[in-house]
């Protein structure tokens, strides 16, 4: 797989000592707060499984996978649940946790659903940040690392469904799309 790659943009190292960066920034806001930390699938997961270990405070898990409706067709940011969580959240500390924010469409979409279903609050943790993909304006709490404006893959993210168990972020070189 490694000989697919035309660059490493995020090294496994890099992205392990973020993760724990990041494992301890949360722990401390969230600590006594018994947060539900919801992953996106099927991205999330890598990040979602190392970040986890990271946290020693109590916390409680579930997933939810959405499709995105439309895509170029239309703008209105509509997304379909094809799985919806197993937890109510009322009440609950809610924080998302993605493996990248691109458009920005999936995640603004939830966070108005949670707070429709009245979360106490609704936050978001990312590995990645692609700001000059985004088409609707929306507020990320935790950032990993910023991305260029380039498909990437690698530690939860695809191409056609590929490259999810890298461990280190990449592009690929453009044959490969071909
Ligand atoms: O900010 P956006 O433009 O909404 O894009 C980000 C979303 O797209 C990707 O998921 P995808 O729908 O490809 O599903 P996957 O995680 O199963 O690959 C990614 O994992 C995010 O969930
Ligand atoms: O750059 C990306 N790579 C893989 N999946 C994605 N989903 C949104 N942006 C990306
Ligand atoms: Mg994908």
């Amino acid at each position: 797989m490694k000989s697919d790659m035309e660059k490493i943009l995020i090294s496994e190292e890099e992205i392990q000592k973020k993760v724990q960066e990041l494992g301890e920034i949360l722990s401390e806001e969230y600590k006594d707060k018994n947060p539900l930390l919801v992953g996106v699938l099927k991205g999330a997961l890598p990040f979602m499984a190392d970040l986890i270990k990271a946290m020693e405070i109590y916390l409680e898990i579930d997933f939810m996978d959405v499709s995105s409706y439309g895509n170029e067709t239309t703008s209105s940011g509509e997304v379909k649940i094809l799985k919806d969580l197993d937890t109510n959240v009322e009440g609950r500390h809610v924080l998302f946790v993605e493996d990248i924010i691109d458009t920005g469409r999936t995640l603004a979409y939830l966070k108005d659903m949670f707070k429709y279903r009245k979360a106490a609050s609704v936050k978001i943790v990312t590995l990645l940040d692609k700001p000059s993909g985004r088409a609707v304006d929306m507020t990320v709490d935790w950032i990993g690392f910023e991305v260029p404006h380039e498909f990437v893959v690698g530690y939860g993210l695809d191409f056609a469904e590929r490259y999810r168990n890298l461990p280190y972020i990449g592009v690929l070189k453009p044959e490969i799309y071909q």
